[in-house]
Order: C-alpha cells, then structure tokens, then sequence
C-alpha cells in the first residue's frame, strides 16, 4: 500500500485574471477549486494510475469537506485525522506569469498529532509512505522526523518532498526518493545554482546524504534522476502548459507506480517525467490516459556516473 501524508493540505482556488493590477479591483476571467496539498496530490495521480493508496493527514472544517467529498467521488481511499480548524485555502494567480499564495494552515492540538501518528501503526514492511509539502507552524519541529523514524522501524520504504529545515537531519533514514526542485534545492544548501553542473554536484550530496534516490525537477526544463551508480536527464514531451501546479506531485506519483510494479527507478523516472508534464499540460491534475500518451516521449539520457569511490 502506498500511503501519503499531507500534514497540510488545501483548497487549491484557481484565478485567472487578465493583467493583473496591484491596489486596483481585478474581475477574474476564470476560477477553478480543486483539492490540493501535496500528498493529496501524490494519491490522485497514483489512484489515475490504478496503484492503491491511501491519503492520510489533518482536515477540518467546510473546506476539509470539499476535499474530502472531492476524493471519495473520484474514488481516492482516504483515513484523515479531523481537527478543528478549517483546512487552507491557497490561492494560485494565472495573469501574465503565476503567483502563488499559500495559506499557514489550522492549529493542530498535541491529541490531534498523537491521533495522526497512531495510524501509522497500521504500516507493515511492504508499505510505501509518501511525507510531502508543509508543515501548518502549530506542528513540532520534528513531526517529521518523527514519522520518518516510526515508518522505518515498521520497515517500510518512505519518499520525502518538503522544504522542511526537517530534511537534512531525516536523510540518515535513507528515504527512497528525495525530489526537490531547483528553488528547493538551493534553500536546502543555501547557495545560489549556477548551471546543471551545480545542480548534478548538490543532488549527488543529498545521495551522500543517505538518499537512495534523487530527482530534482526543473520544470519546462525537464528533471534529474540520481541513483546510487549514475545520473539520467529526463527531457519533457512537447505540448502547452496550462496549470503546473501539482506537477511536481504528480512525477513522484508516476515514479513510484512504476517502481512498485517493477522496482527499476529509470522506467519509474520516465513515467514520473511523463505524469509531471501531462499535469502541466491540463487544467487539474492529469488524467490517466492523458499521461500515459505521453510515456514514450519522454526522452531519457544517461549523464555520468555518481559513484564517488
Ligand atoms: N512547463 C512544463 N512543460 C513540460 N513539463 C513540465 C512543465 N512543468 C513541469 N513539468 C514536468 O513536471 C515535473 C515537475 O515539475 P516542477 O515544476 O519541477 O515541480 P514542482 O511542482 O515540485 O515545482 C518537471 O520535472 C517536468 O517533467
Ligand atoms: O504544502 P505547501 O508547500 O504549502 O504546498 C502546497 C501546494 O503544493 C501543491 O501540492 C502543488 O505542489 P507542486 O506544484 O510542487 O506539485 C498544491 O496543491 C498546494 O497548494
């Protein structure tokens, strides 16, 4: 079973508004409301893609049950801890480029955590736990540390996506995959990315770390995959984007549908590239068929070795 957590999660409110003025009343040309956060986003994708999974984490109020209500139509399993405060709403601006604005997210009370952490002791050693996106501030510090702690004495494999100061100190954990993006990446090391060679030194430092694989996605600019002997580009399908939020969701998705049907991480990165761009190129989250039309164009390039001895 693939669980996903989203400690987080959101009503993702779409606007389109034609060039947008600051300080003026803007008239919007379009609204979309889709349920969001990032491990929400991981199990759509990976129930399009007919891999079982289930969506854990916090949800609350009105907002908790347009999500809710979202995902049981779609059929998406879901076990959530209920809290008190309304889930977030965060608000992605399309007008000449895209501005995101995501909400803090609601309280969460120590019962409500310990009643989140309970769960997971549902696990067994033939589980997947997919920790993504950000923590609401009440969280501690190192509820994910926690997590990554508890889901590895069960045994279980477990994929982190998070900006989290967190990371650093869960890597020893040896998460299956660890998938930044670029900005993400530079937050992580604290450094400014100065051209793929840059790029290919820090995702090898996340391997050193204790990964045990790496993608760091670069959006229109395709993706990298670090595997524990070399380094593949991956280069995007052709088509025309429409709404890439999730995008990034939706490659860890297609990676690990992939690589519990055949445990081969370059095959899993190609359908990971392919669902990323098949996102970015619809209005919601990708469609099955949407993303498997794009799996042989996907172009996949061997770069250099990563075996540092
Ligand atoms: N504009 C785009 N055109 C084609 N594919 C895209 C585009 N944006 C994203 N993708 C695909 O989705 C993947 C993840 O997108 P990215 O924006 O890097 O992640 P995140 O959403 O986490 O920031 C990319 O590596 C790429 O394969
Ligand atoms: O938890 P965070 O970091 O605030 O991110 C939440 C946002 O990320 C998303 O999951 C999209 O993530 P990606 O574009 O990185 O795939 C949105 O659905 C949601 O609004």
């Amino acid at each position: 079973m693939i669980y996903t957590l989203t400690m987080n999660p959101s009503i993702d409110y779409i606007v389109h508004v034609k060039n947008v003025q600051l300080g003026e009343l803007n008239r919007m040309e379009a609204d979309f409301k889709f349920p969001g956060g990032k491990g929400i986003n991981v199990s759509r994708i990976l129930h399009e893609l007919m891999t079982e999974t289930i969506a854990l984490g916090f949800i609350g109020g009105f907002t908790g049950d347009f999500i809710e209500n979202w995902l049981k139509n779609e059929g998406v399993n879901t076990d959530f801890t209920r809290v008190v405060g309304d889930t977030r709403i965060n608000i992605k601006l399309k007008s000449d480029v895209e501005t995101e604005i995501n909400g803090i997210g609601p309280k969460i009370s120590a019962e409500e955590a310990n009643a989140l952490l309970n769960k997971l002791s549902q696990i067994s050693n033939e589980d997947i736990v997919v920790l993504s996106g950000s923590k609401p501030p009440s969280l501690s510090e190192d509820f994910y540390h926690k997590v990554a702690k508890r889901t590895k004495e069960k045994g279980a494999e477990f994929v982190i996506d998070t900006t989290s100061n967190e990371l650093k100190t869960i890597l020893p954990f040896r998460p299956l995959l660890v998938k930044p993006n670029l900005e993400e990446l530079e937050a992580i090391f604290d450094i400014k990315m100065n051209g793929l060679d840059d790029v290919i030194t820090y995702g090898k430092k996340l391997l050193e770390l204790g990964a045990q694989n790496v993608i760091v996605s670069m959006g229109g600019n395709g993706a990298l995959l670090f595997t524990d002997v070399d380094v593949y580009q991956g280069i995007n399908p052709k088509g025309t984007v429409k709404n890439s939020v999730g995008a990034g969701d939706s490659l860890i998705a297609g990676f690990i549908s992939r690589y519990v049907e055949t445990k081969d991480v370059v095959s899993a990165f190609q359908l990971g590239i392919a669902s990323g761009s098949a996102t970015a190129f619809s209005s919601d989250l990708a469609k099955r068929n949407e993303i498997l039309s794009l799996v042989k164009k996907v172009g996949i390039k061997r770069l250099d070795s990563t075996n540092p001895y």
